[in-house]
């Protein structure tokens, strides 16, 4: 883990999160990008070296949309910026933290994604972060 990517924030209404996100930071977003496969549109800020990442569910069965449901806005997850994800996987794996999908996946911001199940994360989903190559 090189250092923490980015903090995944799950709101209702990304336009007022990112007017709020503006006025609590004192800067714009630098970007917003919608990823289908997760059902999200995202909103990033950049604080320094990490970021932040407001998600937004696009449909019904996103994982945001799950979280929502459940729970209130507020802090979804953290994500770590990682060299090699495949590498970051097999030593995770080793030392017994629960990979939900083995196959990285399309993440926002030109990266490829895995997440650790929270149950063996101390109650926090964790994402893995790669830069896409090339
Ligand atoms: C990739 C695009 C973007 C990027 O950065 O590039 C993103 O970050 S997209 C973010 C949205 N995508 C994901 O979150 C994918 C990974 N998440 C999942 O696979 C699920 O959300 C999962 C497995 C964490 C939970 O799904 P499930 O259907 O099992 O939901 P439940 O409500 O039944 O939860 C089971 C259990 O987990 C706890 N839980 C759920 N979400 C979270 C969370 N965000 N943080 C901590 N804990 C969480 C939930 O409370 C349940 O615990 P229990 O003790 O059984 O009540
Ligand atoms: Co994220």
């Amino acid at each position: 883990m090189r250092k923490i990517e980015h903090l995944g924030i799950a709101v209702k209404d990304l336009e007022q999160s990112n007017q709020l996100f503006a006025k609590l930071l004192g800067k714009d977003n630098y970007k917003e990008e919608v990823v289908e496969g997760e059902g999200v549109k995202t909103s990033f800020f950049m604080i320094g070296e990490t970021k932040i990442e407001l998600l937004e569910a696009t449909r019904p069965d996103s994982p945001i949309a799950k979280f929502l449901d459940k729970k209130s806005e507020g802090i979804h997850h953290i994500a770590f910026d990682v060299e090699n994800i495949f590498a970051e996987m097999d030593r995770l794996k080793s030392e017994g933290f629960e990979i939900l999908n083995e196959i990285p996946k399309e993440g926002a911001d030109n990266k490829i994604v895995v997440f650790l199940h929270p149950r063996s994360t101390n109650g926090v989903l964790v994402e893995l972060c790669q830069e896409k190559k090339g």
